[in-house]
């Protein structure tokens, strides 16, 4: 398989009034295409800076992240804002979304962006409306975002993240918001996605989630102390359960 993101070495230091907080330390690993990563660790442990400096989101103060081969910390914000709308999917636990725009609106909006494919409108439109019925919500395509449900909502977040075709798809706490039916609900959406080829990497919380992924890094005070793969025979149940020994292991 061939590495879609490879980080070396990456710190991520925040000053505040002078003081320092090391929060990323050193950090090493390696992304394959069509991986499904989650990042667990305890609160504070550093987990959303990773997502955030692997994606260009934030600078990192040392190391190296190279996306398909380039040095993202090389890059100009011009760059970086190109690459992320072309080539990265967001979805967040905050479900931003324009609120006088149709939930079909919004998940167009990114395409209209990006100068990625010489597509014309309506076919952007249609690729929505192909994502939204994958994702089982092509009945609130005209709804405005007040007038869906939080699971609902995040498919469709989903939607806009995936609508410029990305290559990695990051996600920040996916199900943090949401109840355990429509947790089950996106995360079934991230995996059929990730079936599909794209390559996922997420931060969250919950054993349940992380259990559907293929590898697990556990990180703590910044650096990663573990790594867990899953077993795809197994049953999710199993592998829940096996996930669930190995967090107690670290401390979880
Ligand atoms: N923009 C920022 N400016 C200053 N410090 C920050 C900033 N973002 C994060 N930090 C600090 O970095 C550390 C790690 O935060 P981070 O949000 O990455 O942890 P986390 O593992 O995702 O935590 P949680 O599970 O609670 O969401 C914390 O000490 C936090 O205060």
């Amino acid at each position: 398989m061939a590495k879609i993101l490879e980080v070396k070495d990456l710190c991520k230091t925040f000053v505040i009034d002078k003081r320092q907080n090391n929060v990323l330390k050193n950090v090493n690993f390696t992304v394959e295409e069509g991986d499904m990563i989650a990042i667990m660790g305890p609160s504070g442990s550093g987990k959303t800076t990773l997502l955030y400096s692997v994606s260009g989101m934030d600078a990192a103060t040392c190391g190296s992240v190279l996306f398909e081969g380039k040095d993202i910390t090389k890059l100009s914000q011009n760059e970086l804002s190109n690459l992320r709308l072309n080539e990265m999917g967001f979805i967040f636990q905050q479900m931003f979304m324009m609120k006088n725009l149709s939930i079909l609106d919004n998940i167009v909006l990114p395409a209209l962006e990006s100068k990625k494919d010489n597509e014309k409108k309506p076919e952007k439109i249609k690729r929505a409306l192909e994502l939204m019925r994958k994702l089982s919500i092509i009945d609130v395509a005209d709804n405005d975002i007040n007038e869906v449900s939080g699971g609902q909502l995040q498919r469709a977040c989903i939607c806009r993240s995936m609508i410029n075709k990305p290559r990695l798809l990051f996600a920040d706490e996916p199900t943090g918001a949401l109840n355990r039916t429509a947790s089950g609900e996106v995360m079934e959406a991230i995996v059929k996605l990730n079936n599909e080829g794209t390559t996922v990497m997420m931060v969250t919380h919950d054993a349940r989630v992380a259990a559907r992924c293929k590898r697990v890094l556990y990180i703590v005070d910044g650096n990663i102390k573990g790594e867990f793969i899953s077993d795809t025979n197994s049953l999710i149940t199993d592998n829940e359960r096996k996930l669930n020994n190995w967090l107690l292991d670290l401390g979880w």
